[in-house]
């Protein structure tokens, strides 16, 4: 395993014990307590937040985006501990697309009526 994978696998045993302890004095406790909503939420704005330190110039701003987007993949790992997925799970969905661009996966897909994005 990659060297640098090793805290993810720390922090998920982590909250993977968040979930079942729920423990007093926790923010994740706090988080899960909430559910879907208050958990999805906080993805919402720290990747809102990502997305305005992406655009920060300099060393600086490529920092800020590192420190956001820490923020991200702990709220996003929160919410599969509270829903029982784990990064082995996500792992493999991961392998499972390898080698099949999004373009190629898109337009295997049947046609949508009317998806209403801008990017479709
Ligand atoms: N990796 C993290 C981590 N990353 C970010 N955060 C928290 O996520 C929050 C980010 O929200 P904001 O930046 O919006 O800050 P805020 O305004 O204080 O947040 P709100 O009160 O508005 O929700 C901050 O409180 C951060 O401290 C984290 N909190 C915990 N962890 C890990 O989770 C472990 C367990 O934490 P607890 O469950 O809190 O003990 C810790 O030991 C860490 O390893």
């Amino acid at each position: 395993m990659p060297e640098s994978l090793l805290p993810l696998d720390r922090l998920m045993a982590t909250l993977r014990t968040r979930a079942a302890e729920r423990p007093e004095g926790s923010y994740t406790t706090k988080l899960m307590n909430g559910g879907a909503e208050a958990i999805g939420r906080k993805i919402r704005e720290e990747a809102e937040e990502l997305i305005e330190a992406a655009d920060e110039p300099d060393e600086a701003g490529r920092q800020h985006a590192i420190y956001e987007a820490g923020d991200l993949i702990y709220h996003a790992m929160v919410l599969m501990a509270w829903r029982g997925i784990e990064l082995d799970e996500v792992a493999a969905e991961l392998a499972r697309r390898e080698g099949t661009s999004g373009l190629v996966e898109k337009a295997s897909r049947p046609a949508k009526k009317d998806s209403g994005t801008a990017d479709s």
